[in-house]
């Protein structure tokens, strides 16, 4: 596959995920709301991080995933 059709495909997977997120498909969570963070694991799509919100009790596990067309098409599949 060229590069360009693989941007492409990445493309569709980016607007995906944003257009879920402007359509409050999802809760969206401002990276600068979360203190406290540690690192608890790594899957085979990036890394995860417990993170307190807004300096509450509340915790959350943070997925950072991976910036490849591969990890994006099953974040994309997953959530589908
Ligand atoms: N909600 C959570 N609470 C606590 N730990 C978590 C949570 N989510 C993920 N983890 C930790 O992070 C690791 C990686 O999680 P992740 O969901 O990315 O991968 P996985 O489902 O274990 O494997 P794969 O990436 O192959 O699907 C887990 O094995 C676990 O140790």
């Amino acid at each position: 596959m060229s590069n360009e059709t693989e941007l492409k495909e990445s493309n569709i997977y980016i607007n995906w995920l944003e257009n879920s997120i402007t359509n409050e498909y999802y809760t969206y969570y401002k990276y600068s709301e979360f203190t406290n963070l540690n690192p608890i694991g790594c899957g085979a799509y990036g890394k995860v991080i417990r993170a307190n919100w807004k300096n509450t009790d509340k915790l959350f596990a943070l997925k950072i995933f991976n910036n490849d067309k591969t990890t994006l098409k099953e974040v994309v599949n997953e959530n589908f």
